[in-house]
């Protein structure tokens, strides 16, 4: 019960929708507006700067979720999110008000060569066309006709349009491939158009630019919007990356990058990092920030490397380019005045600020890696390496130790090791969609699978895989990846399905209920009990299903429960959608959050129709004669001690009248008992209709019945009530199971009993006695009469 109380809590949007969804509509719809410009950093407070690439007001509702789920994932550190532009991110970073940078690639590096920033610690899977990508580049883009630019050395001389030079996609990719290729940047007249990158390729369509950069997937996504003239477009030099579905004129560089600053705590960095890499696609906040998620952190050393040789700033005063195209502008004067000391000179500079930055790059590279490696501990992530030419898996310790191994127990490792240690069948699906990915050509793939653990359970393995190289034609030559321990996540997820599955399959109706008692769901048997469909309850009160049988204290009890003790239990009788009454057994529960506040109301509820008509059956059964329905001997007893007490105070008399049949017994001898049963139902219905509403007719057992008659007047009037049962009686009876007829008569004794009678002889025994003895008499005296007494104190 406590798993279903718990899967209540919870609507089922999505399994454990976080807490922060609530807020993120109440922050989009109240339109709340971006932070103050200037913020101090607070001791338990982490800030993320991040790059705001487009206005705050479309940037806040898609992004500040991701402050929200930090903040989830990190218990007891308010997490805060800042939008910064290029400026007010440097002004942010000088007065050291930041504690982790979101931003592009080529903004990453600037910031990096700037300050004292640390390695990533995620890199951004953005979602392009549905499509999930972790990597950018740069295209090469002219009109079909232009057939003059069909390689990159044709671009000297030419008019190239740009979004501007600070970009990496739209201009550093490029220009990085122009000066591997020795072609001067100088040599090309750049038209710089400003963002978005659509005014590139408008420039190049209109013939105002011989070709244009743009970043990859700008196309495809022109394309995909309808721009049918993009058709008319070539790229130039097209690359194509396996695995990578965009087109692309360059190498391919990582997209954004998520930094922490030198002084954040390092298990801070890494518990970050850890929830950043387990969002998941339809996460709401991915959906929200329309991303798929976050994966390793990539090298960004590569864009560093584009950057340094498209100069763009700060790379821009880079000697080794200056020198080189100094001398090849002023070549003739260069050589005419040179020396051999000042070439020395010149090339001992290079050198050693060369030597320098190769020095501070590899220290950077190192601390990168020190730091890849620290998360990858964090996340507890086992690693694996696969060298497929040499058939060689090399496995980290925490591969081992997560299977309860050390390394050196399960050497020498293969693929046979990990073969051995999983679960045959989820071994055979891994390796099947394995070969189907490799088959595709994807880059990236994973799995879940089951492996043995040293203890003999089995640990539920979530695998993450890569391919790192390949051969020329494509094959793949070292595979790289980690294992994450997710047993956890899995036994949850299965009792949750438990759960749910017990939460539509029992027979107890479910109901749960807002903060403010309106309806958010309901279970399958609430339907079936209550008559109503989701459709028709949801979001309504349960005040719908009332039927008015309770009155206001009920109602203020069962509130007063549910203040007071958090529960109220009892029977409750609801009114079904057909109209008819159902009374129904329930507990209702409140449910509160950590503060206390109300959260739901759950009522769980049985319908117990079947259990109530069951107890009035066994109520009626103890006080009527199974074979007639009359009242019996004990009902007789309460009703005629009533009608004694009830006429001694109105007072008036009582009559009894005692019975039992003549000759009864040859019936049953003759016919069968069964006979002389329906011969006894017949009697009694016949009795019946001759006896006053009020009077009670009672069946005392055998062939003996009685009469109570209230109110009357004398013996006379007793009699003739008597003589009115006699008669009855004295009918013939066609008994349809024999085929005969029979008829009966009766020896009556009757009293009557004056409300001047003393309390000992008013008692129902007293006067049911002198009755039976009355009843003799006439039996001795010949049957088929009556008998009264005057009653005589
Ligand atoms: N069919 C049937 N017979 C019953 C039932 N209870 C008692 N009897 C029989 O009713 C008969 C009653 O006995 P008596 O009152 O002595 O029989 P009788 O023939 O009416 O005798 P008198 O009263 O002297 O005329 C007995 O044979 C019982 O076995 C019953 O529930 N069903």
């Amino acid at each position: 019960m406590r798993a279903l109380l718990s899967l209540l809590r919870f609507r089922p949007t999505r399994p454990c929708l976080p807490g922060w969804l609530g807020a993120v509509f109440v922050l989009v719809f109240l339109g709340a507006g971006a932070l103050s410009p200037v913020e101090a950093r607070e001791p338990n407070t982490l800030t993320i700067g991040m790059f705001a690439y487009r206005p705050v007001s479309v940037l806040e509702p898609a992004w500040r979720p991701l402050a929200w789920y930090l903040q989830e994932q990190v218990p007891g550190v308010h997490v805060n999110i800042r939008f910064l532009d290029q400026d007010a991110m440097t002004r942010a970073l000088e007065r050291d008000e930041l504690d982790l940078v979101f931003t592009n690639p080529a903004h990453y590096i600037t910031l990096r060569t700037q300050n004292q920033l640390s390695g990533a610690i995620a890199t951004l899977v953005a979602l392009e066309e549905g499509k999930a990508v972790s990597q950018l580049g740069g295209v090469l883009i002219r009109r079909k006709e232009r057939t003059d630019i069909q390689r990159w050395q044709d671009l000297p001389g030419k008019v190239v349009a740009v979004t501007g030079t600070q970009y990496l996609g739209g201009y550093a990719t490029q220009a990085k491939e122009l000066v591997q290729r020795g072609i001067a940047l100088d040599s090309i007249e750049f038209k710089r158009l400003g963002n978005p990158h659509d005014k590139v390729v408008a420039a190049v369509l209109e013939g105002q630019a011989d070709a244009g950069f743009i970043r990859t997937g700008i196309l495809e996504s022109l394309h995909a919007e309808g721009k049918a003239e993009v058709a008319d477009l070539e790229v130039v030099e097209p690359v194509s990356h396996s695995g990578f579905p965009f087109k692309a004129s360059t190498a391919l560089y990582p997209e954004w990058a998520m930094v922490a600053l030198p002084h954040l705590d390092r298990d801070l960095s890494r518990r970050i990092s850890a929830a950043l890499l387990a969002l998941e696609p339809e996460d709401v906040l991915s959906q929200l920030a329309g991303i798929h998620g976050f994966t390793i952190p990539a090298d960004y050393q590569s864009v560093q490397e584009a950057m340094m040789a498209a100069r763009v700033p700060p790379f821009d005063k880079a000697p080794t380019v200056s020198i080189r195209e100094f001398a090849r502008q002023h070549a003739a004067a260069v050589i005419a005045v040179g020396s051999i000391l000042l070439t020395v000179m010149i090339a001992s500079a290079w050198v050693l600020r060369t030597n320098r930055r190769l020095n501070l790059a590899q220290g950077r590279l190192a601390q990168e890696r020190q730091r890849l490696e620290d998360i990858i501990e964090g996340t507890n992530a086992g690693t694996w390496e696969w060298y497929v030419a040499e058939d060689r898996i090399v496995y980290g310790r925490r591969w081992a130790a997560m299977l309860g191994y050390t390394l050196e127990e399960l050497e020498p490792v293969s693929l046979d090791t990990w073969k051995t240690l999983t679960h045959p069948v989820d071994q055979q699906e891994v390796l099947a969609q394995l070969d189907k990915d490799l088959a595709a050509g994807v880059d990236a793939f994973e799995s879940e699978f089951r492996m043995r653990h040293k203890a003999g359970h089995w640990v539920w393995i979530h695998n993450l895989g890569r391919i790192i190289r390949r051969t020329e034609d494509g094959k793949p030559l070292l595979l790289t990846g980690i294992h994450l321990d997710v047993t956890e996540r899995k036994r949850n997820e299965e009792e949750r399905a438990l759960s749910h599955s017990v939460f539509l399959r029992t027979h107890t109706g479910v109901m749960v209920t807002d903060e403010s008692n309106r309806i958010v769901q309901i279970n399958p048997a609430f339907t079936e009990i209550t008559g109503y469909t989701p459709e028709e309850v949801l979001g309504k009160s349960p005040d719908m299903l009332a039927s008015g049988e309770h009155d206001e204290a009920f109602y203020r009890k069962l509130w007063n429960d549910l203040e007071g003790k958090g529960e109220w239990e009892g029977e409750i009788i609801n009114r079904h959608k057909n109209g008819h009454t159902v009374p129904e057994r329930m507990t209702i529960s409140v449910v509160r959050d950590g503060d206390g506040a109300i959260q739901h109301y759950i009522g769980v509820f049985t319908d117990i129709s079947l259990q109530k008509q069951l107890v009035r059956e066994l109520q009626h059964s103890a006080h009527h004669d199974l074979l007639t329905g009359l009242p019996n001997r004990a009902l007789l007893y309460d009703r005629l001690g009533l009608a004694l007490a009830q006429a001694r105070r109105a007072r008036s008399s009582v009559a009894v009248i005692f019975l039992d049949l003549d000759g009864f017994k040859p019936v049953n001898d003759t016919y069968g008992h069964v006979v002389g049963d329906e011969l006894l139902r017949r009697l009694a219905q016949r009795m019946r209709g001759v006896v006053r509403d009020g009077d009670t007719l009672a069946r005392l057992g055998g062939d003996e019945f009685v009469v109570v008659a209230n109110a009357v007047a004398d013996e006379e009037d007793a009699t003739a009530c008597a003589e009115r049962v006699l008669a009855a009686i004295g009918e013939p009876v066609t008994l349809k199971m024999a085929g005969t007829t029979v008829r009966l008569s009766a020896s009556v004794g009757v009293v009557v009993c004056p409300p001047t009678a003393s309390e000992e002889d008013a008692l129902p025994e007293a006067v049911l006695g002198r009755a039976d003895v009355l009843m003799y008499e006439a039996k001795r005296a010949g049957k088929a009469r009556v008998v009264v007494q005057r009653f005589v104190p």
